[in-house]
């Protein structure tokens, strides 16, 4: 079983993250994760902390000489804006009077609709939203990418899997249906502003969050993960929590403004009829078969059916809108507007990247719970008998 967990706050000094479970042999290198959270600074509609900040990296447990070693796999992903931060967020008690004549630490008491502030502070009985929005922005996604970049290359170099994703809707403008990225489209989605396949609907949705942005608004949309390469048989059928699409579901839901996941053609397959829902079965010659479709996305019964795996979530639009919404101040308890000073316009580019990450976690626990192994070596050698074993290829 694989787990993981991270630790850290938005302007604290790092993010801490650690991934148990990983076979021995891995190659990883600090490089492959300065790559993946490079790519989630990027898209059309960033806010002013991406361009400015910088995420340091350094792998301090699990990996050595570039490879796996079996062990916890530990990260740190460093703030750069730790620096102006060091009073307001210290670990240790400071000088009431430092902390009084720093405007940085006034309390922030007009909780922005759509954020976690107000529920947080009624919850664990705060009259400051600072700890709360802390732990709640998306800020803890660099370290789930940091993760994420471990678990992908687990998956390429036992399976060949590639994970690639693209943004399918910002806002009200959606990209045409059945487009996909190829397994090596992963660059050129990198290079697109807002990691859409098709160029026309790219100009559309950037200018869509121009516009946004130029009335004090914010955008939400879709992006849909795209996984090649996985053999048939990961997860279960069996029991609810074993279910790969429970358990991918889960992990997306679990990504911060995230408020509905599809597998496959999800919502539109319920609007179907059953004769035109489902991947109907050629026989392509002895022993082997092809389907005709992937309305499934890949995965049926809970378990990946050999399909590309296609995953959609869907972000609801930033909360700290600089048009800034109705809300109290929880001092006074009188009408206010809500706390804003700066934020993404448009996150979904950005979100996109971090989807792969909690996909290919969830996939890399999936693969080893099916094949196991302490070593790559083992791993691949229980992944070659599986395949060579299989009826129906
Ligand atoms: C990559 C990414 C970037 C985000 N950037 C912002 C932001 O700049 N400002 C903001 O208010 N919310 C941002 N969010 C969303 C908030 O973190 C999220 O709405 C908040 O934690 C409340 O959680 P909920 O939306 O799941 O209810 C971002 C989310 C993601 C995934
Ligand atoms: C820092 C990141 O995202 C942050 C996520 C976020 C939020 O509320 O979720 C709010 C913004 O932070 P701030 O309020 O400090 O500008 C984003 O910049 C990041 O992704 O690295």
């Amino acid at each position: 079983m694989l787990r993981w967990l991270t630790a850290g706050e938005s302007h604290g000094p790092q993010l801490t993250a650690i991934l148990e479970g990983l076979p021995a042999g891995v190659e990883v290198q600090t490089s492959d994760l300065d790559a993946q959270l490079a790519r989630r600074r990027l898209g059309h509609g960033r806010g002013a902390r991406m361009a400015f900040e910088q995420d340091v990296v350094t792998l301090t447990g699990g990996v050595r000489h570039g490879r796996t070693q079996g062990g916890p796999i530990a990260v740190q992903v460093g703030n750069t804006e730790w620096p102006k931060w060091t009073t307001v967020m210290a670990a240790d008690p400071v000088d009431p009077e430092l902390i009084a004549n720093r405007a940085r630490n006034a309390p922030l008491t007009r909780p922005r609709p759509g954020h976690a502030d107000l529920a947080g502070m009624q919850k664990y009985g705060f009259d400051d939203a600072r700890p709360v929005l802390e732990r709640a922005s998306a800020r803890e996604t660099a370290a789930r990418v940091a993760l994420g970049a471990i678990a992908e290359a687990f998956l390429h170099q036992v399976l060949g899997v590639r994970v690639v994703s693209h943004v399918v809707g910002i806002g009200a403008v959606t990209a045409p249906d059945g487009v996909l990225p190829g397994p090596d489209d992963s660059d050129a989605l990198d290079a697109d502003p807002v990691r859409c396949v098709d160029p026309a609907t790219s100009a559309r949705m950037q200018a869509e969050i121009d516009d946004a942005h130029d009335s004090g608004d914010t955008l939400g949309g879709v992006v849909e993960v795209v996984v090649h390469g996985l053999p048939p048989g990961l997860g279960s059928h069996v029991h609810w929590d074993r279910r790969l699409d429970s358990r991918l579901a889960g992990a997306l839901m679990g990504v911060q403004s995230v408020k509905a996941v599809e597998v496959g053609d999800g919502l539109e397959t319920a609007r179907r009829r059953g004769s035109v829902a489902h991947d109907e079965i050629d026989v392509t010659g002895p022993g082997t078969v092809a389907r005709r479709t992937d309305r499934a996305g890949g995965i049926e019964g809970g378990m990946t059916n050999g399909e590309v795996l296609r995953v959609r979530a869907a972000m609801k639009p930033i909360s700290t809108v600089p048009r800034a919404l109705a809300t109290l101040d929880t001092t006074t308890g009188e009408a206010a507007e809500a706390i804003h000073q700066r934020s993404d316009a448009c996150a979904v580019p950005r979100g996109s990247v971090v989807m792969e990450a909690m996909v290919a976690l969830v996939l890399a626990d999936a693969v080893l719970e099916k094949f196991g192994g302490d070593s790559v070596p083992e791993t691949r050698r229980n992944v070659t008998a599986y395949l060579d074993g299989l009826t129906w290829r």
